[in-house]
């Protein structure tokens, strides 16, 4: 049987009787990259604070890296390395000294020679003698993931770690991540990108605290059962409005130059759209994560979201 990362059975979380995190089951085997995703305030960050043992659960039981989340959280600590949403370093200490302190919290030994490992192996040495606060966000997001890997941790918990950086930063993260991973790291990484998404072994999508989707991404997009047509010309764009809220027609989003028509009920797709079949090229499309993420926000009731 496949080891598991993280094995967790029946998160629940509430705070002052709400509940935020409800019924969480994450069977994640160790060496994967998985993908958290959801709205804002669907409790991506609630659930992954209480798999590392951050946050006690309101219900529910389980193991990160073996160990049970209620009662050997220092343990999980130890061997694991969570990223926050928020940049948590000293702002006046420069890159270099951030990493010493860190490597002091983590009582490291040989700890000059493994700061400077660090620097090295994340490109970072350049940088060394720069004041953190002066860094752009693509350095800044760098500097947090050598922070939590330097004490060389068998899981990584990326709570957004990319947010509001540059896409060649993000990239240039990835490749970090997949480097990792090729070490044999377990990584869980919450996300609100597509691109992100998609480079995931799997990707579980949470609403309202509960899970709404899990699998691959081709799994999640076929279970959604969405049908989308796209269309093509000079015109399309000037359809949206018309063809939004028609009976069948559950979204209608703009991709580019392109249209995305999107419903369940194939027939009932192609009727709506028989009307305008001379204003744009039509073809049925295998829907995107985007769609399919879209619907299903829409199923969880969209204007109840939360926003954190
Ligand atoms: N310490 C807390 N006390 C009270 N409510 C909290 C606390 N932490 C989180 N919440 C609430 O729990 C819900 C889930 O929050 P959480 O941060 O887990 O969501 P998220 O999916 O990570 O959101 P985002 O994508 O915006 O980061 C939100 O409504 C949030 O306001």
């Amino acid at each position: 049987m496949t080891e598991c990362a993280i094995d967790v059975k029946g998160l629940c979380k509430s705070f002052s009787g709400r509940q935020v995190v409800s019924n969480v089951d994450i069977s994640m085997p160790k060496g994967e990259v998985w993908g958290f995703l959801g709205p804002n305030g669907s409790g991506k960050t609630t659930t992954i604070r209480m798999i590392c043992g951050l946050l006690e659960a309101s219900a529910g039981e389980g193991t990160c890296l073996g160990y049970d989340i209620r009662k050997e959280a220092r343990k999980i600590k130890e061997l694991s390395g969570y990223m926050t949403q928020h940049f948590s370093f000293w702002q006046d200490l420069s890159v270099r000294e951030n990493l010493q302190f860190v490597a002091r919290l983590y009582n490291l030994s040989a700890r000059q020679k493994v700061v400077q490992k660090t620097l090295d192996e994340l490109g970072l040495g350049d940088r060394q003698d720069q004041l953190c606060g002066k860094l752009s966000g693509g350095w800044k997001q760098r500097l947090a993931l050598a922070a939590v890997t330097m004490h060389k941790p068998q899981l990584l918990l990326l709570d957004e770690p990319t947010a509001g950086v540059d896409p060649q930063a993000r990239r240039d993260f990835w490749d970090e991540i997949h480097r990792l991973t090729n070490e044999g790291v377990t990584v869980l990484v919450s996300t609100h990108y597509m691109d992100e998404a998609e480079r995931c072994d799997q990707i579980v999508y949470l609403a309202h605290g509960k899970v709404l989707a899990r699998g691959t991404v081709d799994d999640v997009i076929a279970q959604c059962g969405l049908i989308t047509f796209q269309g093509k010309g000079e015109n399309v764009r000037r359809l949206a409005d018309a063809l939004k809220g028609r009976d069948g027609i559950e979204h209608v989003a703009y991709f580019g130059t392109a249209l995305h028509v999107s419903g369940r009920d194939r027939d009932k797709l192609k009727c709506q759209l028989g009307p305008f079949m001379d204003e744009a090229d039509w073809q049925e499309i295998a829907p995107s994560l985007e769609d399919t993420f879209i619907d299903l926000m829409k199923q969880a009731g969209v204007d109840k979201r939360e926003h954190g």
